[in-house]
């Protein structure tokens, strides 16, 4: 940390936001030095998002102060956040598709900021270089995928020279290449007296790179910590209270039948930008969790759509379930075969916004909530309360918007909504995506449950450890192909990262999109 004079950065007094039926900040006062590196840490609900939207401006407390550099100030809006100094990358972008990286970047700034950058896109490539962050300002957002776009939100705040960057939850969709490269950034702003304001759920990237946690629970501070002087597992018991059981490794299983097969299957991109499938072949197999890795924009999005069913293209026979053609059948045909998806984008994908938990329960599960043609909305309100049980999702009840919950409240739900449909296929992405430690064992288990039960789970992942942890056989894509499919047990870390970075593919020349600088230099 570089603390380059004795005045704070910010300096949190009291804070308070109480919404309907829930006191998500309870008088938090939290101080952060210039440079300082500071995690904000605490289970699902705590109350970490609340905070950080009241220090931008898009939350307004009730209560409290906010000093900024040494003097009081009222943060009324984004705009006045930024104009201070202040850049935040949320958990769900806030990017428009329809527009490019650069466009994006351009809406944020303020006129004065754009005669002061000159010609933007030529900053962008240039702070890219600089970073390691590989944004092309030129690419449409709708053609990137989730980690793609969270690095053109990093850009957006490095473009405004920012002296706060809050961050939530940065690393959940990189690579453990790329979040190196994140974490050089966050030195090397550290470095130049930018503080960092961090959520993460992943507790040893806490005590490698900050200098101070606030441990929330409930919406108030119940402890602070020096992180590099706790391990993960100490400050797994503040947050939680009782610790929860660290995974140790599971017992690897071996698949019984195929159920779902894709046979040579290649694709062209439906977007502008995005990715080719070539030759795909690979085959899951009831009782068996098959992990695929690969860096964020290398077909992984587009593997998932076809495979579900919301890319419509018609791909005949190249695709089966339980020996039953289904290229030519929509999602919700796929669905009633038995097939279950999670998105990696929970808001928008995994759920309607707008919509309560029961109504997008009734989304997903088109068989067994319609009698004689009628909805019957009592069984999914009891469908939809078990699960909330289940999986200890907070939210006011079966009503709640999804808009509400907070991010890993929301993946609880969408995973325990789709896994208690006892699929026989699951498809799903980031299963953990934002969600605290002792939630992501429960997640685990729960699709260790259904793969013993006999289900056939084809988890994508860019959670390298995550993928490690839980699949029985694993594969890697890059550039739209696939690797070869392997036992876990006979393959390391090395080797599934050389497979990410296409070391497997025949033809050399191929174009790896979307790898670090680290990566290229390890090819
Ligand atoms: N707009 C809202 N209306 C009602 N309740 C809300 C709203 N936004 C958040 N909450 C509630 O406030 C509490 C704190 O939510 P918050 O998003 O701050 O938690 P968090 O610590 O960031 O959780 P996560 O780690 O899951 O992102 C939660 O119980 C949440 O359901």
């Amino acid at each position: 940390m570089n603390t380059h004079n004795s005045v704070s950065r910010l300096e949190l007094v009291n804070i308070t936001k109480q919404y309907p039926g829930c006191l998500a900040n309870d008088n938090i006062s939290i101080t952060l030095m210039p440079g300082e590196i500071h995690a904000l840490l605490g289970e699902n609900g705590a109350g970490k998002s609340t905070l950080v939207k009241s220090i931008y401006g898009v939350v307004s407390p009730d209560k409290g102060d906010i000093i900024w550099d040494g003097r009081e100030v009222s943060i009324k809006s984004p705009s006045i956040a930024r104009d201070l100094g202040i850049g935040m990358v949320f958990q769900h972008f806030s990017l428009f598709e329809t527009l490019t990286v650069c466009q994006n970047i351009e809406l944020c700034l303020s006129k004065t900021q754009l005669v002061n950058i000159g010609d933007l896109a030529s900053r962008i490539t240039q702070l890219s270089e600089e970073y390691g962050l590989n944004v092309n300002p030129s690419r449409y957002v709708h053609s990137l995928s989730i980690g793609e776009r969270q690095r053109v939100e990093i850009m957006r705040c490095l473009v405004q020279s920012v002296k706060l960057l809050i961050l939530d939850e940065p690393t959940s969709v990189l690579t453990p290449q790329e979040v190196a490269g994140l974490f050089v950034v966050l030195r090397t702003l550290s470095n130049e007296g930018c503080s960092i304001l961090f959520i993460s759920h992943k507790l040893h990237e806490v005590t490698e790179i900050c200098d101070k946690a606030t441990i929330l629970r409930g919406g108030k501070v119940v402890d602070t910590c020096v992180p590099n002087e706790e391990t993960p597992a100490s400050i797994a018991k503040m947050m939680v209270g009782d610790l929860a059981e660290q995974d140790a490794g599971y017992a690897k299983k071996e698949g019984t039948e195929s159920v779902l097969c894709v046979s040579s299957l290649s694709l062209e991109p439906k977007q502008p930008f995005g990715t080719a499938l070539k030759d795909i072949t690979f085959d899951l197999k009831s009782g068996e969790i098959l992990g695929i890795a690969g860096v964020a924009g290398n077909g992984q999005d587009e593997l998932m759509a076809i495979i579900s069913g919301e890319d419509e293209r018609n791909i005949k026979s190249t695709l089966s379930l339980s020996k039953q053609d289904i290229g030519h059948l929509h999602a919700g045909e796929r669905r009633k075969l038995g097939m279950a998806y999670v998105p990696e984008e929970r808001l928008g994908r995994g759920a309607v916004p707008e919509m309560s938990l029961s109504e997008n329960t009734l989304l997903t599960h088109s068989e067994g909530f319609i009698r004689n043609g009628l909805v019957d909305w009592q069984s999914i309100k009891d469908y939809t309360t078990t699960m909330i049980a289940k999986y200890k999702v907070k939210c006011h009840g079966e009503f709640s918007e999804a808009k509400s919950l907070s991010g890993g409240n929301l993946q609880k739900f969408i995973m325990g909504r789709e896994i208690g449909q006892n699929p026989k296929v699951l498809i799903c992405a980031h299963p953990t995506w934002g969600v605290d430690v002792g939630a992501a064992l429960a997640i685990h288990q729960a699709l260790l449950e259904l793969r013993d039960q006999g289900a056939a789970i084809l988890l994508i992942s860019e959670d390298i450890d995550e993928l490690f942890l839980l699949a029985d056989r694993m594969s890697a894509i890059c550039d739209g192909h696939l690797s070869p499919v392997v036992k876990t047990e006979s393959t390391n870390i090395d080797q599934i990262g050389q497979w990410m970075a296409g070391t497997f593919i025949d033809n050399k020349s191929v174009s790896i999109s979307n790898t670090t600088p680290a990566q290229k230099a390890n090819s």
